[in-house]
């Protein structure tokens, strides 16, 4: 047993309730937050970089606005245009360089640097990649480096279920979120998007309608919640 205290020394080495209270006593009594924050349609403009390669690719097809999306899937809405629009929205986004060339939602930048700087908090980008694997995982890292840094590639989740990776809060544009965990500890966050914006939550799920909204106080309510 004497060789305990010396391994319990390192960092890495402290059990989660001697990490806890390292935590605490550093600096005040709130609770450490964990933030997922989902990429597609938070961070990055999939919507507007779809509709614009789409248009250019497919300049004599029919194509919805964005003020005209309605449904997470955008392949399904261009499939009840016509049955071949499917296959041709979904050309869009398996192209090279698709994901790589995304632009950053407005404030997105700004406020991922700003979050992961705050006292008691851990972000983690949280995103699902396509199962046509070539270009998308490398393109999402190299997305993340490009824009927030290289320190933020530390804090990529890849997952295609989101459920049964654990955290307080995860903001998210897709309503719908299930998976293997039934009941998954993180609250969902709805960030708006164009085809989202028409749902009524009901109580008391919240939404988050941009980054220039105020999601420190989203972030803070959930601190003040028992864990
Ligand atoms: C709209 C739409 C999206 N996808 C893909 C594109 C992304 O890899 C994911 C969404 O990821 P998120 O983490 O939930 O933002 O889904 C798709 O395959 N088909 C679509 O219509
Ligand atoms: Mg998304
Ligand atoms: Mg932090």
């Amino acid at each position: 047993m004497a060789f305990l205290p010396s391994l319990l020394r390192r960092g890495n080495m402290l059990s989660p309730s001697l990490q806890k209270s390292r935590c605490h006593s550093s600096t005040s009594n709130t609770r450490r937050l964990r933030v997922l924050v989902d990429m597609d349609g938070v961070l990055a403009d999939f919507e507007g970089g779809f509709l614009k390669k789409y248009r250019i690719r497919y300049p004599d097809e029919p194509f919805i606005g964005l003020e005209d999306r309605r449904g997470f899937w955008v392949s399904e809405q261009y499939g009840s245009l016509n049955s071949g629009l499917c296959n041709k929205a979904i050309s869009i986004w398996e192209s090279k360089n698709f994901f790589l060339e995304l632009d950053p939602l407005p404030g997105a930048v700004e406020a991922m640097k700003e979050m992961a700087n705050l006292e008691n908090t851990d972000v983690f980008i949280c995103t699902s990649p396509i199962k046509r694997y070539h270009h998308c995982p490398y393109e999402k890292y190299a997305w993340v480096e490009k824009h927030l840094g290289q320190r933020f590639l530390e804090q990529i989740v890849l997952t295609r279920d989101k459920t049964v990776v654990s955290a307080d809060l995860l903001i998210d544009d897709r309503p719908d979120i299930i998976g293997a965990e039934p009941n998954p500890t993180w609250e969902h966050i709805l960030f708006t998007a164009c085809h989202n914006k028409h749902l009524k939550l009901a109580p008391p799920s919240r939404r988050l309608p941009s980054w220039n909204h105020d999601w420190k106080s989203i972030l803070d309510s959930k601190r003040e919640q028992a864990p």
